[in-house]
């Protein structure tokens, strides 16, 4: 297979020849069944406290666009929710379809979102690298917003008006003065259960936190992430017009909600 991707070749339906753990036990996203979702009174407030000056660049990686975040030292932290301790803000990223009915990669009683933004932090009270986090169980907690089409969203402006410029993979661009707490719905109610990453190599180190209200975005806004490409210079252009993971089974894992 050659490199990983969303398209026939090389989508998520072959993920698993390159990287077996596709077929795992705590694989992400899901589908979230409410009927079946578990009230758990243990579960405490999310306490979400960001720094904005410790965002830095804009990025097209080529599977997404992402702004990325100075994570050497405690400067922007998650905490609470069904955490133990802080656990370090790294990037957020969207995740969109090629069209306005479907995008968001977990859904809520088979029903999808256009897109769907995640927010990546890593345990660096217990481990010390990003990556060595990413291989332990409690290693990473990734908190999802889903995005709603309706009226133009202006926290998110500040992210697709800058899409042009960083329309081929690999580039990046300065971008500070933002806080991913601006993208935040009013409120932080939420369903929670442990999962993987939804890209390879799909590790299972994932605690997700989804928001259970979403926050809106336009048609023009959604257009704007589908014109970015997957493609560098040089490549025969192909546009990025979707980068979402079906989602997976259960395999009885619980799904809790505070
Ligand atoms: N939907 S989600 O599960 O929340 C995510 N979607 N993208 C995410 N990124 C952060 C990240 C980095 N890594 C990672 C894991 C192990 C080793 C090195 C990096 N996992 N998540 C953006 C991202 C993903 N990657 C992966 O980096 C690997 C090593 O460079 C490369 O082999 C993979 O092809 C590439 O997918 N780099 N940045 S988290
Ligand atoms: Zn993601």
């Amino acid at each position: 297979m050659l490199h990983w991707g969303y398209d026939e070749d090389n989508g998520p339906s072959h993920w698993k020849e390159v990287f077996p753990i596709a077929n795992g036990d705590r694989q992400s996203p899901i589908d979230i069944r409410t009927q079946d979702t578990k009230y758990d009174p243990t579960l405490r407030p999310l306490r979400p406290n960001y720094d904005p000056t410790s965002a830095k660049v804009i990025l097209n990686n080529g599977h997404s666009t992402s702004v990325e975040f100075d994570d050497t030292e405690n400067k922007s932290v998650l905490s609470g929710g069904p955490l133990i301790g802080n656990y370090r803000l790294r990037q957020i990223h969207f995740h969109w379809g090629p069209s306005d009915d479907i995008g968001s990669e977990h859904a809520v009683d088979g029903t999808k979102f256009a897109a769907e933004l995640h927010v990546v932090h890593w345990n660096a009270e217990k481990y010390s690298t990003f990556v060595e986090a990413a291989r332990q169980p409690d290693g990473l907690a990734v908190m999802a917003v889903f995005l709603k089409v309706g009226e133009c969203n202006s926290q998110l402006k500040k992210i697709t008006d800058l899409l042009d410029v960083i329309k081929v993979k690999g580039k990046q661009r300065t971008f500070t003065n933002f806080d991913p707490s601006w993208l935040l719905p009013h409120s932080l109610d939420y369903w929670t259960y442990l999962g993987s990453l939804t890209v390879p190599p799909l590790l299972e180190s994932v605690i997700w936190i989804i928001l259970r209200e979403p926050i809106n975005i336009c048609s023009e806004q959604l257009a704007k992430f589908r014109s970015i490409l997957c493609t560098g210079d040089g490549e025969v252009a192909c546009r990025m017009l979707k980068n979402f993971r079906p989602p997976q089974p259960l395999r009885g894992r619980e799904v809790r909600r505070n």
